[in-house]
C-alpha cells in the first residue's frame, strides 16, 4: 500500500472513532447478513471491544442456541436475548452484533435505540442464502425448505430492519471491505446529525 493509500485507511478509522464518541454500535440484520463477522473487523479497526450477543448468551447460559431454543423455546429465548443486549449495552463505546431476531423483539429493540447507533446489514436472499446454506447451526432454518423459511423472515422483518439509524447494504464482496463502509456510514450519519 502506499504512504497516502495507508493515511486516508487511518483517516477513515479516526474519523469513524470520532463519530462514534462514547455511543455503541450495534449491528442488526437477518442470518447471514455477516453482522458476527464484519462487527468483528470494525470493532479492530475502531480499536473498541467487540461483543456477539449470540456468544455473550452462550456463554451466560452455557449452552448453544440451538440448546437453547430446543430446551426452553424461542420465547424465553428472546427474553434471555433482551437481558443480555440490554446489559451488554449499558457502557460504551462498544460493537455489538446481535442474532437476527433482536432487533424484531418489541423489548429488545427499545434497548437498542436507547444503546446507541443501530446498522442494519441489508442483504438479497441469494447473499444471504448462499452464507447461511452452508451451516446448520441456525435452528429457525431447520425446516422443510429453508430458504422459503428464511424469504418469509425477509418479507417479515425487512420494515423492521429499516427503523435502524443506519443501512448499509451487505454485498458479495470481502468483509473488509463492508466492514469500510460501516465506517463509511458512521462518518456520514454524524455529519447528517450536526447538519439537521
Ligand atoms: N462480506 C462477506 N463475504 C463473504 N462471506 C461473508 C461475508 N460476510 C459474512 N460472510 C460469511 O457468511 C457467514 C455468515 O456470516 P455471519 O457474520 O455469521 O452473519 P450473521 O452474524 O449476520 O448471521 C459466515 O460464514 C461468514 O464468514
Ligand atoms: O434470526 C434469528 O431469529 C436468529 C438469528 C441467529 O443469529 P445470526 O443472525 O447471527 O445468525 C441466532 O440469534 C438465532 O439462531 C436466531
Ligand atoms: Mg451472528
Amino acid at each position: 500500500m502506499s504512504e497516502q493509500l495507508l493515511t486516508v485507511a487511518d483517516s477513515l478509522k479516526d474519523r469513524a472513532r470520532a463519530a462514534l464518541g462514547s455511543r455503541n454500535l450495534i449491528l442488526v440484520g437477518l442470518m447471514g447478513a455477516g453482522k458476527s463477522s464484519v462487527g468483528r473487523i470494525v470493532a479492530s479497526q475502531l480499536a473498541i471491544p467487540f461483543i456477539d450477543s449470540d456468544l455473550e448468551i452462550e456463554r451466560v447460559s452455557r449452552m448453544t442456541i440451538a440448546e437453547l431454543f430446543a430446551a426452553y423455546g424461542e420465547q424465553e429465548f428472546r427474553a434471555l436475548e433482551a437481558r443480555v443486549v440490554k446489559r451488554l449495552l449499558k457502557s460504551g463505546p462498544r460493537v455489538v452484533s446481535t442474532g437476527g431476531g433482536a432487533f424484531i423483539n418489541d423489548r429488545t429493540r427499545k434497548h437498542i435505540k436507547k444503546g446507541g447507533l443501530s446498522v442494519w446489514l441489508k442483504a438479497d436472499l441469494d447473499v444471504l442464502w448462499e452464507r447461511v446454506n452452508k451451516r446448520d447451526t441456525r435452528p429457525l432454518l431447520k425446516t422443510e425448505n429453508p430458504k422459503q423459511t428464511l424469504e418469509g423472515l425477509m418479507n417479515a422483518r425487512y420494515p423492521i430492519y429499516a427503523q435502524a439509524d443506519i443501512t448499509v447494504l451487505s454485498r458479495d464482496v470481502r468483509k473488509e471491505i463492508m466492514a469500510d463502509e460501516v465506517l463509511e456510514a458512521v462518518i456520514e450519519a454524524q455529519k447528517e446529525s450536526a447538519a439537521s
